[in-house]
């Protein structure tokens, strides 16, 4: 037994949006940790080390073709023929090896994306779908589009951060490996001076690389910042147009009876022309941006020979050796100025990690299914005991007025109210699914959690006996137990197509059909408490009679608390709690037995 109150306001209100700083780094380490640490992790880090290894062979063979460029002029400086012929030989089998080192590589790296990918699908998943989060999240509308959030961030997040970090580690390598030979190449410059004399400058060429791409990486810095925000918007606008598009699939009849199809396309077109306005000031960002990282890549080599040119004038390096510093000058400034090339990825990257940043805060949620909290109340009996429960909204505003209730093992009791009372609200609190409410609801001991029937029962896409063990696998139902009640709650022609493919049931089923196969499904787990929500509002009147007639002869009998509007429903029934909005009716809640006989609950 367990004792449950209103947690109050929920905090969820500052989700959208928010950033604090360090957020996304520790988005980034709290998802990427705990995968390197299990053991698909381990196998992805060999893949990424192997791919790493072969990243670090194409530079090798990169720095072996700079080396070859001396080789090659110097020969051709000598015009010495067989020379140039043995360079060119080893110019092909460089590119082969090249060719090879690089293939494996992607392969590799496309790997470790898959498994880091696969992992994380599975963590969201997991914690998005477990503890009743998907419902307390939605039911806050703090998280827009939490399933993009599964599918296309997650696949970003991977996508992004493999290339990046093998990118940036290279950059290192590289960077490493060609100061060396920049600085050995560059010799000293004598810079002459105003006064006279000259001002020795050793290493010139390694100093000028680091400068030129020092400022490169503060322009980019600078002209790149605005990309992040608006790359966030971009993927939530795509986000809300997709998930307007997939929508409409669900209520294709709706709009077809309705004739909205022209005006569907009107609001599809509205969302879509949020995704364009972005998209304008989006390429318009990269213009400016590509105006200066253009330019820059194109001008690197170039920038090279003038900065190499002095060295080869004043007799220091022959054409080979300026052809090596030309370069290996590059390749040091394009591994430094590491930020102009990634930055459009890193903008990116951060505005994944600000979405997921959000969601990863409400997954964070900590509350259990069933039991909120405190826990450790007691009831005296195996009851269910709701004590002043007021039903409120996710503001706090409440809904209802304070429900004071007892059920018993056995009892059957209807909750009945005007529309909008808060009957299906009040249900799914007790079920522990809407943590917002004040007051204290004391489950039973035992038989606890209940088994709940809501007003439209959702039968996953599966072949018809799963569909009726789902959430379980493997109820103890039988199929004949299931042929019997199909047949007793008027389905005896789905009897057939027990064990037939799955269908979109939601599609091919009606209302009523849906409501008696929850039914049905109800009855498989044996429930001791069931909670049921209006689960014959769609049956004609013989319907109901056989629905209600199956909820009375079940042995032994479960306690009912049954939402429903209709006499025949509540006859059913051994009393009755009558619920008022907060915002109408004033006065106590009565619990009235059917007879007539009223008396203060
Ligand atoms: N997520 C929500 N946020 C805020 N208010 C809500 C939310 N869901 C429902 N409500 C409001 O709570 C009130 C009670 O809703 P509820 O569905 O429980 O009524 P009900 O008594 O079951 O109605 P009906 O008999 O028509 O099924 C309604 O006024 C509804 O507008």
């Amino acid at each position: 037994m367990t004792v449950t109150t209103g947690p109050g306001r929920p905090s969820g209100g500052r989700l959208r949006g928010a950033r604090r700083p360090g957020g996304r780094l520790r988005c980034f380490l709290r998802l990427a940790l705990p995968f390197f640490l299990a053991r698909e992790g381990r196998g992805a880090a060999i893949k990424f080390a192997l791919a790493f290894g072969l990243a670090i062979g194409a530079v090798w063979i990169g720095f072996e073709r700079n080396a070859w460029n001396q080789t090659f002029f110097g020969a051709l400086e000598r015009r010495d023929a067989a020379a140039v012929a043995w360079a060119t030989l080893d110019w092909v089998w460089l590119l082969a090896l090249l060719v090879g080192v690089s293939v494996q590589r992607a392969y590799l790296e496309r790997m470790v994306v898959i498994d880091w990918r696969t992992w994380l699908t599975g963590r969201l998943l997991d914690r998005w779908l477990g503890r009743g989060r998907l419902w307390r999240i939605e039911s806050r509308g703090t998280i827009d589009n939490p399933d993009q959030r599964v599918a296309e961030d997650a696949r970003l997040l991977a996508d992004l951060t493999v290339d990046l970090s093998l990118r940036v580690l290279l950059d290192l390598v590289e960077l490493g490996l060609y100061i060396g030979v920049l600085w050995s190449l560059s010799g000293t410059l004598a810079l002459p001076l105003p006064g006279g004399g000259s001002l020795d400058l050793p290493g010139y060429m390694v100093i000028a690389a680091l400068l030129y791409a020092g400022i490169a990486n503060l322009v980019a810095h600078k002209l790149g910042r605005p990309l992040a925000g608006l790359s966030a918007t971009q993927q939530h606008r795509e986000a809300d147009f997709r998930f307007g598009l997939a929508r409409l699939r669900d209520v294709a009849i709706e709009v077809a009876l309705l004739g909205g199809g022209r005006r569907e396309a009107g609001l599809a077109a509205r969302r879509f022309a949020d995704v364009r306005r972005n998209a304008v000031d989006l390429a318009r960002r990269h213009r400016i941006y590509a105006l200066f990282q253009t330019p820059f890549s194109y001008t690197v080599l170039n920038i090279s020979m003038f900065v190499t040119a002095p060295a080869y004038l004043a007799g220091q390096l022959d054409l080979g050796g300026m052809m090596q510093a030309r370069g290996a000058f590059s390749t040091v400034v394009a591994s430094f100025a590491t930020l102009v090339f990634a930055y459009p990825k890193l903008a990116e990257l951060s505005a994944v990690l600000t979405r997921l940043e959000a969601f990863d805060r409400a997954l964070a949620d900590r509350t259990p299914r069933h039991c909120p909290h405190p826990a450790g109340r007691r009831a005296a009996a195996d009851r269910l005991v709701l004590d002043g429960v007021v039903v409120t909204a996710p503001d706090g505003r409440p809904l209802t007025l304070p429900v004071d209730l007892v059920l018993a093992p056995g009892e059957r009791v209807a909750l009945t109210g005007a529309s909008g009372t808060g009957k299906s609200l009040l249900i799914a609190a007790i079920a522990g699914a809407w943590p917002h409410h004040r007051g204290r609801i004391i489950h039973p001991s035992g038989g606890w959690p209940p088994v709940v029937i809501t007003q439209r029962p959702y039968l996953p896409m599966l072949p018809l006996a799963e569909a009726l063990r789902y959430p379980a696998t493997d109820l103890p139902g039988t199929a004949a137990e299931m042929a019997q009640l199909l047949d007793a709650v008027g389905l005896g022609r789905l009897i057939a197509a027990l064990d037939g493919p799955a269908h979109d049931w939601d599609r091919v089923l009606s209302p009523g059909e849906r409501q008696r196969l929850a039914l049905v499904r109800a009855v498989l787990r044996r429930p001791r408490w069931l909670l049921i929500d209006e689960a014959t509002s769609a049956l004609d009147a013989a319907s109901e009679a056989r629905v209600l007639d199956v909820l009375k002869g079940l042995h032994p009998p479960p306690a009912v608390l049954m939402a429903a509007h209709r006499d025949t429903a509540i006859a059913a029934c051994d009393r009755v709690v009558r619920l008022s909005s907060a915002a109408g009716i004033i006065g106590p809640h009565r619990t009235v037995s059917v007879d007539g006989s009223s008396a203060r609950s």
